[in-house]
Order: structure tokens, then sequence, then C-alpha cells
């Protein structure tokens, strides 16, 4: 962030994006979390007590501030996974495989192929951050650089987010407590706000609504999936989100998309369905196990999306008249 962006940024904001900054100010006693004044702002009405019980001045003050700020600063960018590649290794034949794949945040990448081709492989690869060390002999490389314990220690565990259709939840807790723990243990600042937030991305996510007082094992899988999506985006920080198969889970699959590109995500998304096909910017091509082409989706299949969003929700009324267990009956 711009260090002047930063001092005209209000303190609330500025904490609620990057919660390291909260150290700084309560070290001097500012509580952050109730002031919408900018640090700006504030310095020019700091009584001269402040700066005497604190024995600094005011330019020392802001000279530290900013200095604080430059190492944020320089901490994010150190952070920043500008894109993730995947060197070709080799197929289920032992063969090269004929292309790598390259990810940057922002863009949906889909993996396509028959079933048993190796697109799940290929997720895995990605979350074990393979360095010719499976089947695959893929190597994986994060801004160029093979990743080492450094960048994965750097991370904490949350560089890769994985969605997977067999996800289920063993733990015995409310929704909303659920989501308050991990908030808590992101160090989320506010979390109840962001909570809220999650639970009504969650909500319109997903096709069967639910409360924050829902058991989340009792969720169903289209709810489990609208909700870890939700939790991706807004709580977890992690700047890989890989997905195998969400088709027919009852999510509002365009918005579950739209919201993880909004966040500035790397996406990876094995599927069958051509809606999710088109939706993303290009997609890798898996034969025998192995990369076999890089396709960007063209104009003429941009234009096929609105023409075959009309034939799913038809599939999708039809499909919802059978649920409710309405039949076909002669006129
Ligand atoms: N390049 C490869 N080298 C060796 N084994 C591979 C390779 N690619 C895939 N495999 C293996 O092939 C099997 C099928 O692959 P995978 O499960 O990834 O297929 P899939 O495309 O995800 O299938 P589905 O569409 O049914 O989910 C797995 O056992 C996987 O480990």
């Amino acid at each position: 962030m711009d260090i002047d962006f930063t001092l005209e940024t209000p303190l609330n904001k500025l904490v609620e994006k990057e919660p390291t900054y909260k150290d700084f100010f309560t070290a001097f006693n500012i509580a952050t979390l109730t002031e919408s004044r900018t640090f700006t702002e504030m310095l020019s009405i700091m009584s001269e007590s402040f700066f005497e019980d604190n024995n600094i001045s005011k330019d020392e003050f802001l000279q530290l501030f900013s200095d604080f700020a430059s190492g944020i600063s320089a901490s994010e960018a150190n952070l920043k996974i500008e894109r993730l590649e995947v060197i070709a290794g080799n197929n289920k034949l032992g063969e090269p495989e004929l292309c790598n794949l390259e990810l940057i945040p922002g863009q949906i990448t889909c993996v396509v192929g028959p079933t048993g081709s190796g697109k799940s492989r290929l997720l895995a690869d990605i979350e074990w951050l393979a360095n010719n060390d499976t089947p695959t002999k893929r190597q994986v490389l994060i801004n160029g650089n093979a990743a080492n314990d450094d960048l994965i220690n750097t991370f904490e565990g949350k560089l890769i987010a994985q969605i997977t259709q067999n996800m289920n939840f063993v733990l015995d807790i409310a929704v909303h407590d659920f989501l308050v723990l991990h908030a808590q243990s992101r160090f989320v600042e506010n979390p109840e706000a962001v909570v809220d937030e999650v639970l009504i991305m969650a909500n319109e996510l997903s096709g069967e609504q639910f409360k924050a007082d829902t058991p989340i094992t009792c969720l169903s899988g289209g709810q489990s999936r609208a909700l870890m999506i939700a939790d991706v985006a807004c709580i977890g920080q992690a700047p890989i989100v890989l997905i195998d198969e969400i088709e027919n889970a009852g999510v509002n699959k365009k918005k579950a998309l739209d919201l993880l590109v909004s966040k500035d995500k790397i996406v990876l998304m094995a599927t069958h369905d051509p809606l999710l096909i088109l939706l993303a910017d290009k997609r890798v091509v898996i034969e025998n196990g192995g990369m076999h082409k890089v396709i960007f989706t063209n104009n003429l299949e941009k234009d096929m999306y609105a023409e075959l969003e009309q034939i799913d929700n038809k599939q999708q009324q039809i499909r919802d008249f059978f649920r409710k267990g309405d039949e076909v009956k002669p006129n």
C-alpha cells in the first residue's frame, strides 16, 4: 500500500485490511475499531500531552508510523503471489507433457479431460507443490521459484485452499460459531461483521437457505460448498484456490467464481461442466495424465454462455419440479 494512501485511509478501515496495523496503535493506546479518522486527521488534533507522555515529537511519531507502514508494504510485496507455474513432467505413459501451465491472480482456469484422465492429479500436484517428487514428475514454481520451506512457512499453511465434492464437516458446532472460530484464528479484526458477510454470501451462493445457528454437520453438500467458498473468499487468506467439481452442487456457480475473482485469487477448477468452462479465462486439456494444450476462451465461446445458461436454467426448473414431488400428467 502506498504511504500517502495509508495516511489518508480511516484507521478502522486500515486495520480491517491489514490487522498488523493494530499493533502499532495499541502500543500508543489508540483504539482503532471505532476510529474513522485518518492518520493525518488524527495527527492534526492530537494534544501536546500525547507526545509528552510518549516522549516523542509529532514528526518522530509520523516517521515511526511511516516506517511501520513501509515494513508492512514490504512484507505484503513478499507475500504476493504474482504467478504459479506447473512445469511439464510426464503423462501416464511416461511421455513428456506437451505444455506448461501458468496461473495468475484474478484469472479462472479450468482443467478439462475425460474421466480418469488426470484432472485431480494436476490439482494434487499443485496442492503438494510438486517438485519432481510425484508420479507426474511435475514441478510447481511460485513467482518463478520452486516452493521451499521458507515460502510455505511465510504463508503459515494458508497458501492453498481446496474445495472438493466430498468435503464433509465432522465438528458439532453451529455455522456462526464455526466461522467466528476461523475468523479469530486468522486474527480477523471485527470477526462478527465478517462472519455476517460470509453468511449472507454463502446463502446467496447456496440453492437452499440456512441459518447462523444451523449445525454445520446438518448442511447439505451444496450448502457446505457454498459456505466454504464464501469462507475462502472472505476469511481464508489463501491466494490459491483449487476446486474439484462444484457442478450439480446447488451452488450458484457464476456468483461463486465472481466472488473468488473479485478477491484476486488464483482459481483452478477441474470440471466437466460447459458453463463453468465458458466462464473461465482459459482451460488446460488433460490427455492420458498429461497437460496436452492450453486454450483461451474465445469470443465465440463466450457468446455461447448466454445460450447455455438458458438451457441450464430450464434444466434447473425441471430438476426443482421433480424434487418438489410434482408429476407430469395428461392435460
Ligand atoms: N501423469 C501421470 N502419471 C502417472 N499417473 C497419473 C498421471 N496422471 C494421472 N495419474 C493417475 O491416474 C489416475 C486417474 O487420475 P485422476 O483421478 O486425476 O483423474 P480425473 O480426470 O480427475 O478423473 P475424474 O474425472 O473421474 O475425477 C490416478 O490414479 C492418478 O494418480
